[in-house]
């Protein structure tokens, strides 16, 4: 299948860091992927995402989404993909709908075409009810199915999201995840990090364990599961590459 990501030899040192967060990270990714980035704390998925979604340099490296660089096609580049970070990036103090309108019109969408993709996203996501309720009002749950809406409201052809479904009840994580499916289905490709293992088994067509930077083993889940003996889930895999010692720091 033809890749929409291709990512050569990516590293990234943080100013005054001793250790890469990320070293020598080479993966390809096709359209149309559901693809996981696994790992434990700190071993470089958020770092990751964040230079393919163009929020921090790399150190060395390159890589392109859709056949765009960013040294070269910034803006072009910046059209085509859709980021939804960790943090809620929308104002407490406006509605949900004005939230939405706003980071809408960024996008360059018309005034129609927004309103109605606003509608039928807020219906979707089960808000159509409290589109007229400031976000300061609203739940984890509400909150994060919002910010998803206002990270895809241009239809990407690429999802970047940071764990899209951590603190939210088990009917907001539904909500998110058939949501996304959804997107899947009409052809953006997901790129997503998380925690919960069982989720991404179930979700993801394609998965990355990464750890202290490094990829560590690539494929489907099935196959992740049937290469490491006696593995019977993911999470089995995952304690298998990664190890089984606590990732504090302080
Ligand atoms: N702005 C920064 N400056 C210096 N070091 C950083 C910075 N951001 C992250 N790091 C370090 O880079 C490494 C990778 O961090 P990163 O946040 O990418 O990991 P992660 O896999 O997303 O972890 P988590 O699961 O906890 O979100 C860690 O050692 C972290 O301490």
């Amino acid at each position: 299948m033809e890749n929409i990501i291709e990512i050569k030899n990516l590293y990234k040192k943080y100013k005054n860091a001793e250790e890469f967060s990320v070293n020598d990270i080479s993966l390809n990714i096709s359209k149309n992927e559901i693809y996981g980035i696994l790992g434990p704390n700190g071993a470089g998925k958020t770092t990751l995402i964040s230079m393919l979604s163009g929020l921090i340099k790399p150190t060395l490296g390159s890589f392109t989404i859709n056949g765009l660089s960013p040294q070269k096609n910034s803006s072009k580049l910046k059209q085509i993909i859709g980021v939804v970070p960790q943090e809620y990036a929308l104002y407490p103090t406006l509605t949900a709908k004005e939230n939405l309108m706003f980071f809408g019109s960024l996008y360059g969408l018309s005034h129609k075409k927004l309103r109605d993709t606003i509608d039928e996203s807020l219906e979707l996501m089960g808000l159509s009810k409290f589109a007229g309720k400031k976000v300061d009002q609203f739940s984890g749950g509400m909150k994060r199915r919002c910010n998803l809406i206002a990270g895809t409201l241009h239809n990407p052809k690429v999802l970047f999201l940071d764990e899209p479904t951590v603190g939210v009840d088990v009917q907001s994580k539904k909500a998110i995840i058939d949501y996304l499916l959804d997107l899947n289905k009409k052809g953006t490709c997901i790129i997503y990090t998380s925690h919960h293992l069982s989720e991404a088994e179930e979700f993801c067509t394609q998965i990355a364990i990464i750890d202290h930077g490094k990829i560590h083993a690539t494929g489907t889940p099935d196959e992740l599961v049937q290469r490491v003996a006696n593995a019977e889930n993911l999470e089995d895999v995952f304690i298998s590459l990664t190890g089984k010692e606590l990732r504090d720091v302080v």
